[in-house]
């Protein structure tokens, strides 16, 4: 082996690299939250707050961060969270992304704005990829989208439900921000596309896409449509609360994702973190609960798992691994985290996911009391 970058020991080396690299709009565009950001940080802050409760003298010559979800095996609970338009970023863009989630035994969740094919995608993957879905006002298109997904090879379907409309995301307002000509959501119909690559005045291109082409209309009752077009597995991403959680195992979805959109949707959200606990107490124990937002190290994603996460969803960090040096930045990235995980099963003496439950918690933070069962509150 040759000598250790300092780069392969810290994610923020990534973070510094990308920012240097990138454009100042399409990193505010990447970087940035929506209002003040609160959600943004608060996302951040949860998982500061938080702190683990360490058992001794059990046997971690082994340890194992291997899974099934929904029916895939996985190396890693880290996954790829759904992100628009990979070649913002690299050239090759998704193709890229899937090459190196492949090498880490992790899944990817490809968004229905990807700027490589579907089947470019597919073929580039080595281990399972799911599909992001925004609803089109335009359900042709959505329903060949899908129906080209399953016939990719695609495993699954990733409703976002907290984007009726986009966030009142400032610095995109402020830079006037579209996406650029040459790079483009291949996946769709060019018609529907037009509005992201027009900036508009104290708005984004994305924001005014959104307003014309995503059906704010939609409601629980719609998820039948979807269901009648596809066997895959049906996944929501964007629930924060126990009330919906519920209605998501009514409606029978097959895996929610808590997720406040990386801070993006609604600011002054709670932090994905805080809203776990009552998410994963409102759904039957069956029924996979996955996290994003702010999970940036090992210890965040043991965190998320001990409060009830079956695997957790990175998203910027992956964007600048993939800045930084495309596929190999991306596997540099994810091999951190999994590098990281596996260090914090060991030294909290839980060296197999199963073995991470609520009493890996502390409560309140900074307490050594464990709980006796997990509550809501636990670690807020
Ligand atoms: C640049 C960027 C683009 C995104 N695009 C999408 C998208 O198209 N669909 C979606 O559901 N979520 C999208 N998200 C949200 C992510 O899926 C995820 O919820 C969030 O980034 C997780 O938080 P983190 O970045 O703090 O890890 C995007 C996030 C970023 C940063
Ligand atoms: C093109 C956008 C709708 C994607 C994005 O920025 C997001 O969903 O956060």
């Amino acid at each position: 082996m040759g000598p250790v970058e300092p780069a392969d020991l810290d994610s923020t080396y990534f973070e510094a690299a990308a920012r240097a690299r990138l454009p100042a709009d399409i990193w505010d565009f990447m970087q940035g939250g929506s209002g003040a950001e609160r959600t943004l940080a608060a996302n951040r802050a949860q998982f500061e707050h938080c702190r683990l409760r360490p058992r001794t003298l059990v046997d971690v010559s082994t340890t194992d961060q291997s899974l099934t979800l929904l029916g895939s095996r996985l190396r890693t609970p880290i996954g790829i969270a759904p992100m628009a338009y990979h070649q913002l970023f690299h050239p090759e863009g998704e193709v890229a992304t899937a090459r190196a989630a492949g090498r880490a035994g992790a899944v990817m969740v490809a968004g229905i704005f990807a700027s490589r094919t579907l089947e470019a995608i597919a073929e580039a993957a080595t281990g399972p990829l799911w599909l992001q879905l925004y609803w089109l006002r335009r359900r042709d298109a959505l329903a060949a989208v899908v129906e080209r997904a399953e016939a990719a090879g695609f495993r699954a379907l990733v409703l976002t439900v907290d984007a009726p409309r986009i966030g009142r995301r400032l610095r995109d307002a402020r830079n006037g921000f579209a996406v650029p000509a040459h790079i483009r959501a291949v996946n769709l119909d060019q018609t529907l596309m037009a509005a992201s690559h027009r900036s508009g005045q104290g708005s984004s291109g994305i924001a005014e896409h959104a307003r014309e082409q995503f059906d704010p209309s939609l409601t629980w009752a719609d998820l039948s449509w979807l269901r009648e077009r596809s066997s895959l597995p049906i996944v929501l991403k964007g629930i924060l609360t126990a009330e919906d959680a519920r209605l998501a195992a009514e409606h029978g979805v097959d895996a929610v994702v808590v997720s406040n959109h990386g801070g993006r949707q609604l600011d002054g959200a709670l932090p994905t973190l805080a809203a776990l606990p009552e998410v994963v107490a409102a759904v039957p124990p069956t029924l996979p609960v996955l996290l994003d937002g702010g999970v940036r190290t090992g210890t965040d994603v043991a965190l998320a798992i001990a409060l009830g996460a079956r695997a957790v969803l990175i998203g910027r960090p992956v964007l600048w691994g993939l800045a930084v040096d495309g596929e190999e930045g991306v596997a540099r990235i994810l091999a951190l985290l999994k590098a990281e995980l596996d260090d914090t099963l060991a030294l909290l003496g839980r060296p197999r996911l199963a073995d991470l439950d609520h009493t890996a918690v502390a409560r309140p933070a900074g307490s050594a009391a464990p709980l006796a069962t997990p509550t809501p509150d636990q670690c807020r």
